[in-house]
């Protein structure tokens, strides 16, 4: 890469416009996809990005957002949302699976909408007893229907009220109202009985005779039909009965009231005309009666009819409103919940777990706010692939570098999926610099460490951290095997304080800092490849868990000067066991080789550059097996 011309940039010229990035809005499903995948602000009807500004713009313009979103709610249009989701003549969902929701939704009191038959009968009983005739077969009509209708409106209701019901009534009630034809048909019963019980009590005013010469004298309602137009006031309550039941369909409850008009009509115009035309006669000087009343009142139940009619389809149209929204809310709560879960999955995935039940658990943390926690007794280790980057081209060959890229990821992916193993729970992987794995231990607040403590106790997660990283170098190895690859790890590994802390609001990031993490940053950098390199100091610990080492020589650091420096040959008795000199001592015995870090640096690349040889010339021959594109 040789020759690319570079450039400062030393005044805006043209000023950035604002509007540009304004976006007009016509249909709710733009709305609603621009709100799925963006932070926006809502404006005078047009979206604009939410800017960050630090969180402060972002939080007013999401208060904003929330109060608009609450206005809009309350302003609503259940209207439209019934003109969208409905038919018009039956006012049924288009959608099967709502429709189906919809009719088996039982609430829980719809049974209560029965209780009104039972009513009705009951004051047909008041006024059989005191106004019409009380014939026999009217008192068995009433009395059988009240009866029936009382008994079973106790054993629909029964489930809801559980307190005040024995068990067995509940279970009784439970089954009755299990099934929607069941409640259904409930419903049609009752208002025929009703119906019927108010029809046959009609027969009681029957006047034999074409004419008004017979009409009865007597002043008995007991004996006389004094006031057959009570029939028609009293269909007026079945009706109002027949409108109520939630259990049926606008249309069902239509075709039912038509029926209950039609039967009174027909009794008011051929059963009971005579008696109503006495009645007439009664009230001479009653000007409202110049039309003959079995018209009067037949007319007026028709007129009462349609004008229920069109109160239930209105009730109708606001119970699937409210259901429809109902509905709606209860997805988007879900929805929200769903997000709430994932988004709680991805902070624990991004941080270490106590920092994110820190971050979950105080919801009015501000954003500005600095999480940060030193530590005394920290292990860092940084892990690289020193031909990774040489490996790196972006050619053709391997879609420009997208299938390093994927091989990258999968050897990343394998080193993470071993944090998933019990053993290693207390190692926290800080993060990947280009091909650099980054993991500490030691990061638990709730560790609880006496200097008194023997070093087994204060330093095993050290060792455990020594074991990840014998770890690493097995997984790698397993996949250059799957891979026909040579990859191999250049691994530091220091010991000491550190410091921990999330920076920044958006896309925040758990990472630590201090001299230990320079100085593994540097053990890394200076060591060898397949090799782990610790300080004199580390090497004394782990030797104590039964590592042995061999000595490396004292390595050049910058800010530390010279450091003496091991290498990690294995544990038990594979290797040599050297006492660590934790000052330099050049004239020492067992010392090495003394190296600065540059020229370090220098060895380091050549020995990446020979095995890079070698593996480009596999790459060249052997692609990534599945990976790179014939
Ligand atoms: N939190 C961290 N994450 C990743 N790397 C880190 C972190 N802290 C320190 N390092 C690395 O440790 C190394 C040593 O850092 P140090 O501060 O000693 O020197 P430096 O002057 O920053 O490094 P350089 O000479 O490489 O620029 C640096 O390469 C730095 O990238």
């Amino acid at each position: 890469m040789a020759g690319i011309k570079t450039f400062f940039i030393v005044r805006t010229i043209v000023p950035y416009n604002a509007q540009s990035d304004v976006k007009d809005f016509n249909s709710d499903k733009d709305l609603e996809d621009f709100f799925e995948d963006k932070e926006v602000s809502f404006e005078n009807g047009v979206i604009t990005p939410v800017e960050d500004n630090g969180g402060r713009t972002g939080r007013k313009d999401s208060e904003d957002f929330k109060q608009r979103l609450r206005k809009d709610l309350m302003n609503r249009d259940g209207h439209r949302d019934l003109v969208k989701h409905t038919s018009f003549v039956t006012r049924s969902f288009k959608d099967k699976q709502r429709e189906y929701n919809y009719t088996h939704n039982t609430e829980s009191f719809s049974s209560i909408s029965l209780i009104g038959c039972p009513l009705v009968i009951i004051l047909t009983s008041i006024a059989q007893a005191f106004i019409l005739p009380n014939d026999s077969t009217s008192i068995m009509s009433v009395g059988i229907s009240s009866w029936f209708l009382i008994i079973i409106t106790l054993f629909t209701i029964a489930e809801a009220f559980p307190n005040i019901f024995p068990e067995q009534l509940l279970y009784i009630s439970k089954i009755m109202n299990y099934s929607v034809i069941m409640r259904r048909l409930l419903a049609v019963v009752f208002i025929l009985v009703i119906n019927f019980a108010n029809f046959v009590d009609m027969t009681s005013c029957i006047v034999v005779g074409s004419n008004t010469s017979n009409c009865s004298t007597s002043d008995d309602p007991g004996e006389a039909c004094l006031y057959p137009s009570y029939f028609s006031h009293m269909a007026v309550l079945v009706l109002i009965a027949a409108a109520l039941p939630f259990q049926l369909s606008h249309i069902m409850k239509a075709a039912l009231l038509f029926i209950i008009v039609d039967t009174h009509t027909f009794g008011n115009l051929y059963l009971i005309r005579k008696a109503l035309d006495c009645e007439d006669l009664s009230f001479p000087a009653d000007p409202a009666r110049i039309t003959p009343g079995k018209y009067t009142v037949s007319v007026m139940l028709g007129m009462i009819c349609i004008g229920l009619m069109v109160l239930m389809r209105h009730m109708e149209c606001a119970s699937r409103v409210l259901f429809l929204w109902k509905t709606e809310a209860e997805e988007q709560r879900e929805r929200a919940s769903d997000m709430g879960r994932r988004n709680e999955a991805l902070v624990y995935n991004i941080l270490p777990p106590h920092v994110a039940v820190h971050f979950l658990g105080s919801r009015k943390r501000q954003h500005e706010e600095l999480y940060s926690q030193s530590y005394a007794e920290v292990g860092v280790l940084f892990a690289s692939m020193p031909n990774f980057s040489d490996f790196y081209s972006e050619e053709t060959v391997n879609n420009q570098g997208l299938e390093c890229l994927r091989f990258l990821n999968e050897v990343i992916s394998d080193f993470d999926a071993l944090l998933e193993l019990p053993k290693f729970q207390d190692i926290i992987k800080i993060k990947t610099i280009g091909s650099t794995y980054m993991a500490a231990s030691g990061l638990n607040p709730t560790r609880v460490v006496k200097p008194d403590d023997p070093t087994e106790v204060r330093w095993a997660h050290l060792a455990l951290l020594v074991d990840f990283a014998l770890e690493l170098k097995k997984a790698l190895q397993s996949i250059n095997e799957q891979s026909f690859n040579h990859f191999v790890l250049k691994m530091g590994i220091n010991h000491g304080p550190i410091t921990a802390g999330v920076i920044g609001a958006r896309k925040p990031h758990y990472d630590i800092w201090g001299n230990t993490v320079n100085v593994a940053s540097r053990m890394e950098s200076t060591g060898k490849a397949g090799c782990i390199q610790v300080t004199a100091e580390t090497c004394e610990i782990l030797q104590s868990f039964g590592y042995t080492f061999e000595q490396r020589g004292l390595v050049a650091v910058k800010g530390k000067g010279q450091l003496m420096t091991y290498y990690l040959i294995g544990k038990g008795g594979g290797g040599g066991v050297f006492t660590p000199q934790a000052s330099p001592q050049p004239g020492g015995e067992r010392i090495m080789e003394t190296v600065k870090e540059e020229e370090e640096e220098e060895e380091a690349q050549a020995a990446a550059d020979s095995d890079q040889t070698a593996l480009l010339n596999n790459v060249s021959i052997k692609p990534i097996s599945g990976l790179v594109d014939a």
